[in-house]
C-alpha cells in the first residue's frame, strides 16, 4: 500500500475513477509512506486485533492496518471512493469496507457482525480524521462507551494540544476534561501539512487515547459533572464562582450558595474555571448533587 502514498499515485487513482475531492468531507489524503507506517505502529496492533478505521479515503492506511491486525472494518461516507477502495484493497480478505457515516454508526454492532467469535472483546480504532467532525466524533465514540480499548487519531495540531492539555494552560477546556475523564491521552508526534493532498492550512498531530478501565474520577451524576465543566469554562476570564453563578446549572442557586459549594469542595474562591482539575470538578459535583436541586 506504500506505493499509494505519493501525490501522483493518489491523483492517478482518483482520476481513474472520476473522484472529485471534497473539502467539505475533510478529504486530505496522506502522501507519505513513513507517516502512514508510524500511525499504524502507534496502534501496537496484534494479529488477533479487530481495528476500525474511520474514513479510509484511498485505502493508504487501511492496507497497512490489514497487514498488522486480524481484521479491519473501514467506514467511508463518500460513495464515490468505494470503487477506488475495491481496487486498492483487492486481495486483502481481512478488510471490510462499509459505506457508513461514522457519526451514525454503532461500532459495537458492526464489530459483532465482523468478528462474531470475538463478541464482547474490545477493539481498536485508527484514523486520519476528517477535520470538520474531529471533536464531535471523538466525543461521540467516548460518550457512547463503544468497546474501544485504544484510539490512535490524527487531528489538527491545535485539537491535539487540547486533548492532552493540563489545567491552567490556554489549551485546557471542556474537551480536555471530557477526553481525560474517559481516556489517558498522549500526544505522539507532529505531522506537517506538506504530507497531505490537498495540503491543509494547518499542521496535524497523532494522538493516542488509551481507554481507562473506569472513568478517571467517580461522580454521582455524569450529566451534572459535565454541566459544571461547561458552566465553569463558559466564561473564561471569570472566576469559577462567577461563571457558575451565571450558568444556570443549579437553578435558583445564589452567588453565596455557589461560594459555599466551592469551599466545601476545597476550591479557593478566586480560582478560574480553567484551572480546575478533574478531581476538583468531581468534588464540586458531589457537593452540588448532595445539595439537590439539579434537574
Ligand atoms: C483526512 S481523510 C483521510 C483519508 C485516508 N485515511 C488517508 O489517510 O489518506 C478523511 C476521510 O474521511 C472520510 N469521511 C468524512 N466524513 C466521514 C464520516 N462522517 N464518516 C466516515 N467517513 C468520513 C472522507 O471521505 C475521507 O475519506
Amino acid at each position: 500500500m506504500a506505493q499509494l502514498a505519493t501525490p501522483s499515485a493518489v491523483r492517478a487513482v482518483l482520476e481513474k475513477y472520476n473522484v472529485h475531492l471534497r473539502r467539505s468531507l475533510g478529504q486530505n489524503f496522506l502522501v507519505d509512506a513513513n507517516i502512514v507506517r508510524k500511525i499504524a505502529a502507534a496502534a501496537g496492533l496484534e494479529k488477533d486485533d479487530l481495528v476500525f478505521e474511520i474514513g479510509p479515503g484511498t485505502g493508504v492506511l487501511t492496507g497497512v492496518l490489514a497487514t498488522e491486525a486480524g481484521r479491519v472494518v473501514a467506514l467511508e461516507i463518500d460513495r464515490s471512493l468505494l470503487p477506488v477502495l475495491a481496487e486498492t484493497l483487492a486481495g486483502l480478505d481481512n478488510v471490510t469496507v462499509l459505506h457508513r457515516d461514522a457519526m451514525q454508526a454503532d461500532l459495537d454492532e458492526l464489530a459483532a457482525a465482523a468478528a462474531p467469535d470475538a463478541a464482547g472483546r474490545p477493539y481498536k480504532l485508527v484514523a486520519n480524521l476528517p477535520y470538520y467532525i474531529t471533536t464531535p466524533l471523538i466525543m461521540r465514540l467516548l460518550e457512547k462507551r463503544f468497546n474501544i480499548s485504544r484510539l490512535v487519531v490524527m487531528v489538527q495540531l491545535e485539537v491535539a494540544a487540547r486533548l492532552a492539555a493540563a489545567p491552567g494552560g490556554k489549551d485546557y477546556g471542556a474537551l480536555s476534561v471530557a477526553v481525560q475523564y474517559y481516556t489517558e491521552p498522549e500526544m505522539l508526534f507532529r505531522v506537517p501539512r506538506t504530507v497531505f493532498l490537498p495540503r491543509p492550512e494547518v499542521d496535524s498531530a497523532v494522538v493516542r487515547l488509551e481507554r481507562r478501565p473506569a472513568p478517571a474520577v467517580a461522580v454521582p451524576d455524569e450529566e451534572l459533572f459535565f454541566a459544571l465543566v461547561r458552566g465553569a469554562f463558559g466564561q473564561r476570564r471569570k472566576t469559577a464562582g462567577n461563571a457558575l453563578a451565571g450558568s444556570g446549572v443549579m437553578p435558583g442557586w445564589s452567588r453565596a450558595q455557589w461560594e459555599q459549594a466551592l469551599s466545601a469542595a476545597g476550591i479557593a474562591l478566586g480560582r478560574r474555571g480553567e484551572t480546575l482539575g478533574l478531581a476538583e470538578f468531581a468534588a464540586l459535583c458531589r457537593v452540588c448533587a448532595a445539595g439537590g436541586g439539579y434537574r
